[in-house]
């Protein structure tokens, strides 16, 4: 299976979340599971992903949550029109991100982040992730996703800095 980040254009690919071009970034990779309807990414985090000894930063948390956000909503979009990401690569960016620290979320095991588009209309998408450090729930997210097109970031659409 390969994963939704990889079906993102060279252009689009930059992000310090999710971009495969981005060397210092996370590059996180999402899978579609189409009979569950969900999403899954897999991070591990590293020493200096600390926020106290021991636990992981929430910022870190915060941007997992993020970018596994918009990878669901391009696959989401995506199966909702009944096309697949190679013939129509779809990007999102977070026009909103909502993020709850239910538990801190111990340093060192993997975590596992499961995301469920909760809306699918136009262009906009809503996801919501539950993150889990081995069986145990610590994070969860909601995000609001808008569908952006060829030019976006080019024109005076882009944020400053952006
Ligand atoms: C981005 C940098 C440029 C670089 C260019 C290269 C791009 C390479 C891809 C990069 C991907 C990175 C992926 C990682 C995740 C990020 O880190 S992205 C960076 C952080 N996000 C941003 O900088 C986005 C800044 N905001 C914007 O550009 C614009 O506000 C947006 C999000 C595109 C929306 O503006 P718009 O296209 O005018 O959309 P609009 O028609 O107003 O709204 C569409 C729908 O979304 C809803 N909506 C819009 N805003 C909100 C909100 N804040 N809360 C709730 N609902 C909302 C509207 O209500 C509407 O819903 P419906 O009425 O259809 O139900």
């Amino acid at each position: 299976m390969k994963a939704i980040q990889l079906y993102y254009p060279p252009e689009w690919a930059h992000c310090y979340g999710c971009g495969y071009l981005n060397a210092q970034g996370l590059r996180i990779e999402t899978y579609w599971h189409p009979e569950r309807g969900e999403s899954e990414t897999r991070f591990t985090p590293k020493p200096h992903h600390t926020a106290i000894p021991g636990f992981v930063y929430g910022g870190l948390l915060a941007s997992l949550v993020d970018c596994h956000s918009t990878a669901t909503a391009a696959a989401a979009k995506a199966a909702a029109e009944g096309v697949s990401l190679e013939e129509a690569p779809l990007r999102f960016v977070t026009a909103s991100l909502k993020v709850d620290f239910l538990k801190p979320t111990p340093l060192g095991p993997e975590l596992r982040l499961v995301g469920r588009p909760k809306e699918v209309k136009g262009r906009k998408v809503v996801v919501e992730t539950e993150l889990y450090a081995e069986e145990t729930l610590t994070v969860r997210g909601e995000a609001v996703l808008v569908q952006i097109g060829e030019g976006f970031g080019r024109s005076e659409d882009a944020p400053a800095g952006g």
